[in-house]
């Protein structure tokens, strides 16, 4: 007999619905849990009717009002969904003129910022592109609309030309932030009742308990699906071969494939959400209590992990923290929302008491340093390989300065920053590391102890990182693209650790020595990308960050197959 609260779908392509969901008007309420009845309005959309409490203007009483919205993706495991408004309008707007104390899908305290919406003149937004975030939705050809979290001190903002609109404590921070890979038509909205998580992380289900009226739920097994007539034999025959055939070797190669792919979906689920919250004994059990330490940086030693559902992992106990859990939470949520294949996915965070770690997707060739001081390795890998990956950090370095509204910056992008996936392609980890370190406003004194001031653009170590911009990050990628070439290691030998020649000096007075006698400098690397890495970090690394290109155009001199022009050489006499 069919199970009439079988997983669901709105025509054949809509995502999976099920428990707390259910489908209103083809399923029987207690398949869900209450007020998460969903529709299909049209095949393969999925509508939700959100329920908002709105306070009344007149009486202090409370009118019931719903916004109807699409539901876009629904992640089961971190109880979260993103929604859009419906036939694209502007989901900030209809949220705007409702001054609702909660949402009635509840809304974790964690993600309620407050903020104060600014109606200001485009002057504004022209003058000061980073502060604060423009709703671009409600933007008006004479005005734009700008957000501020409260805890800015908004008395102290250059708000000359803007006027107060709302306060709003109550919606999530990204309806009203607009992180681009979201237009602020989108958001999440998560519930914390009925808490399905820990089934989820055991791999089940969960449903309401038989008395439903209690509203309790229960852990049960993924239904099988049915076999086809005939798959029973296929599958007995099936395991009379591995067992008597397959040699391990093909075996190894299934199951590392199978991981990787298990992997890829478990990612791919990830990254448009939120990421989980672990607790500290779950942090233990995820790394086998710690077992296999896979290194350790400024920040804190980094374990290998293995999440319930065998995705491999690497955790980073953090040493030092700033702020309480509510800004590391809110900090760490913004580094999550970044998704780009060249910028590491993290996939969660613990914050339970005074333990603090990041939960990272695990990567199968250590770090683009352990390349880089390998000239073998650099070779085994080939100069197109090489190059890709310069056109690789590039990008998600770009994508890392656009993606966010307000922007995060990196400011220690290095090789050991550089982490290599199996197919050796890069991705840019701790991102944002800065900000949750206590260390921060002391960050260039850990620098310097480390010995990476080469990577820090001046501007940046004449004043303790308030100088930084988009512009220092270019700097650091400058350097690191150096270092790629070989020069890094090249200059140290020469010109010594101590040697008081500005880098980038020597750099210029070293290409053109090189390019005297290119062959024999460059034996057998590949001349042509190692110049071109060369000449890109020479635009990378000028002086002034006005004189820097960007990291867009960065990419496109790397990408393009004519060797770039030298910048002019501000070292001449
Ligand atoms: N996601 C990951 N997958 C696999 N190994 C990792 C991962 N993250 C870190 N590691 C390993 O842990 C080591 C330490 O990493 P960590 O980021 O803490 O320090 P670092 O980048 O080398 O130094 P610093 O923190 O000073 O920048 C790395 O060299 C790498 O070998």
């Amino acid at each position: 007999m069919q199970d009439e609260c079988a997983p669901a779908r709105c025509g054949d392509s809509g995502m999976e619905i099920r428990f707390p969901f259910w489908l209103k008007g083809r399923q029987p309420d207690y398949c869900g849990y209450p007020g998460f009845g969903l529709s299909c309005p049209k095949s393969n959309r999925t509508e939700f009717e959100l329920q908002l409490p709105v306070k009344s203007l007149t009486k202090d009483i409370l009118i019931p009002v719903s916004v109807k919205v699409s539901i876009q993706e629904i992640n089961y495991a971190s109880q979260v969904m993103k929604i859009s408004a419906v036939n694209a309008s502007c989901l900030p707007k209809e949220l705007v003129g409702m001054n609702s104390s909660v949402f009635q899908f509840e809304i974790s305290e964690e993600d309620l910022s407050p903020y104060t919406l600014f109606n200001c003149s485009p002057i504004y937004t022209k003058k000061h592109p980073d502060l604060g975030n423009e709703v671009a939705c409600l933007r008006d050809h004479d005005y734009r609309v700008v957000g501020f979290p409260s805890l800015y001190g908004i008395s102290d903002l250059p708000l000359s030309s803007c006027i107060k609109m709302y306060d709003i404590s109550n919606f999530p921070l990204e309806v009203f932030n607009g992180l681009s890979e979201y237009s602020s038509n989108e958001t999440f909205v998560h519930w914390s009742r009925p808490s399905c998580a820990s089934c989820e992380a055991e791999g089940k289900y969960c449903k309401l308990k038989n008395n439903d009226t209690s509203q309790e739920i229960q852990c049960f097994d993924i239904p099988k699906q049915p076999q086809q007539p005939g798959h029973k034999g296929a599958t007995l025959g099936l395991l009379l071969v591995v067992m008597v055939g397959i040699v391990s070797g093909m075996f190894i190669f299934k199951r590392k494939k199978e991981d990787q792919r298990k992997s890829e979906i478990f990612l791919e689920d990830h990254k448009p959400f939120r990421i989980t919250s672990f607790s500290y004994a779950d942090i233990k059990r995820i790394t086998n209590q710690f077992k296999e330490k896979l290194g350790e940086g400024s920040y804190g030693r980094v374990y290998k992990g293995k999440l319930p559902n065998e995705i491999t992992v690497a955790v980073k106990l953090l040493n030092n923290f700033r702020g309480n859990a509510e800004e590391f939470i809110s900090q760490v949520k913004r580094i999550g929302t970044i998704n780009h294949v060249n910028v590491i996915c993290l996939v969660g965070y613990c914050a339970d008491g005074n333990r603090r770690a990041l939960v990272y997707e695990f990567m199968q060739n250590d770090s683009l340093q352990k390349i880089v001081a390998s000239e073998n390795q650099i070779h085994s890998l080939g100069c197109k390989k090489w190059q890709e990956i310069a056109i690789g950090i590039a990008k998600g370095i770009e994508h890392i300065q656009k993606g966010s509204n307000r922007r995060i910056l990196h400011l220690d992008t290095k090789p050991q920053n550089i982490l290599l996936d199996e197919n050796y392609n890069p991705k840019i980890t701790d991102i944002g590391l800065a900000k949750l370190s206590s260390k921060e406003l002391d960050l260039v004194s850990i620098i310097a102890s480390q010995g990476m001031t080469d990577y820090v653009a001046p501007e940046v170590l004449s004043s303790n990182f308030h100088n930084a911009s988009d512009k220092s990050d270019v700097y650091s990628f400058g350097m690191l693209l150096f270092d790629m070439a070989g020069r890094k290691k090249r200059y140290h030998a020469e010109a010594g650790d101590s040697s008081q020649v500005y880098f980038p000096e020597w750099m210029y007075n070293h290409l053109n020595m090189e390019e005297d006698a290119s062959t024999q400098i460059n034996g057998d690397r590949n001349s042509n990308v190692d110049k071109k890495l060369i000449i890109t970090g020479l635009w990378c690394t000028q002086w002034y960050p006005e004189d820097r290109p960007s990291m867009n155009i960065v990419v496109q001199m790397l990408e393009r197959e004519n060797m770039p022009i030298m910048p002019p050489n501000p070292f001449l006499p």
